[in-house]
């Protein structure tokens, strides 16, 4: 029996599921889910508050740690840049779709919103993108899980969810919300979405997309093979670039920086930005690998953070917070 730990949130519990599923297909043994409940679930505070998104990392990882249980799902973009001494990411899978994603009330375009319309989100990238793309358009604060976020948009009827707690009954009070497409395609959501943000000009979070697979250290046997087989090189290769660049800026993940890597056979290239909060003035850079460094991830960040450096990034926005 392998047991595998995971937060109690909708979207933890699809991706934990699809991780278990192929796990039991590659050892034969039964996977079984352990739920692991954190402080950010329980409250309500703005994660900020509480050291940000990193207290759930933590509370996943303690489980880990104590061998309650023997792996762990992460979302990578959640996931701070500072290894763990006792805890490999053992399996990176083929990422899904980086873009964000808009959820537009009567399925308008976001350019089509009326100036003042409210757009909930609570990541500081997403609202810098949005005041430098739609001057316009009023930014509202928003936390809390995908459906609740969709539901400021959609509105809600009252239920009663899977495991018997009640659904409250909502009223939109938001023209529109900013998501990750890979969130919503997990739930099997996408079908709500009215708009997708191109990478080009909306770069997304490092490693957004994509999942991250971690153990202990020590770990050995069927359920470690079964984890490197799982492990996607290319996506693996792109998304380490990606954090190099937030490990470089010493940033946090929720500083207000988009970076955006792909793997074409021999070719790799790498772009990122940094915005003022109130997305007025941005830095950008980007690279493409074609020479044979040792380590290709590492001197695309290299040369990338060093030109956003060259550019003023450090000085546009704080970039710390949960590293
Ligand atoms: N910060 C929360 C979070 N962490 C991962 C995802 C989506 C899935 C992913 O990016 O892999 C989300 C929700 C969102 O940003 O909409």
């Amino acid at each position: 029996m392998i047991r595998l730990g995971t937060r109690g949130s909708a979207l933890a519990l699809a991706q934990s599921q699809r991780v278990a599923d192929s796990i039991a297909a590659r050892t034969g043994e039964d996977v079984e889910l352990v739920r692991i409940v954190t402080h950010g679930d329980v409250s309500s505070a703005p994660l900020a508050s509480m050291g940000g998104v990193g207290v759930f990392v933590a509370a996943v990882r303690e489980s880990l740690l104590a061998e309650e249980c023997d792996v762990v799902v992460h979302s990578l973009k959640d996931l701070p840049t500072t290894p763990h001494p006792g805890l490999i990411v053992a399996a990176m899978p083929k990422r899904a779709d980086a873009r964000d994603a808009a959820i537009v009330r009567l399925g308008l375009a976001l350019a089509d919103l009326p100036a003042g319309s409210k757009v909930g989100t609570g990541s500081p990238r997403r609202q810098a993108q949005l005041r430098r793309r739609f001057p316009g358009l009023e930014v509202v604060e928003l936390r809390g899980n995908v459906d609740t976020r969709l539901a400021r948009v959609l509105g809600r009827e009252a239920g009663v969810a899977a495991d018997g707690s009640p659904i409250e009954a909502m009223t939109p009070d938001l023209d529109a919300v900013i998501l990750a497409a890979a969130g919503l395609e997990r739930l099997s959501r996408l079908d709500v979405v009215t708009e997708y943000l191109g990478i080009d000009g909306w770069p997304t979070a490092p490693g957004q997309g994509c999942l991250a697979i971690e153990t202990r250290r020590d770990l050995s046997g069927p359920l470690k093979k079964a984890l490197l087989a799982l492990d996607h090189r290319s996506t693996r290769l792109a998304v380490e670039a990606e954090r190099a660049v937030l490990r470089r800026l010493e940033a946090g993940c929720s500083a207000p920086l988009g970076a955006h890597a792909f793997v074409d056979g021999e070719m790799m290239f790498l772009a990122s930005r940094v915005y003022s909060p109130e997305g007025e003035q941005v830095s950008s850079a980007h690279a493409l690998y074609v020479d044979d460094a040792d380590d290709p991830a590492e001197d695309l960040a290299a040369r990338v953070a060093d030109e956003l450096l060259a550019n003023g990034a450090a000085a546009l926005a704080p970039l710390g917070g949960a590293r």
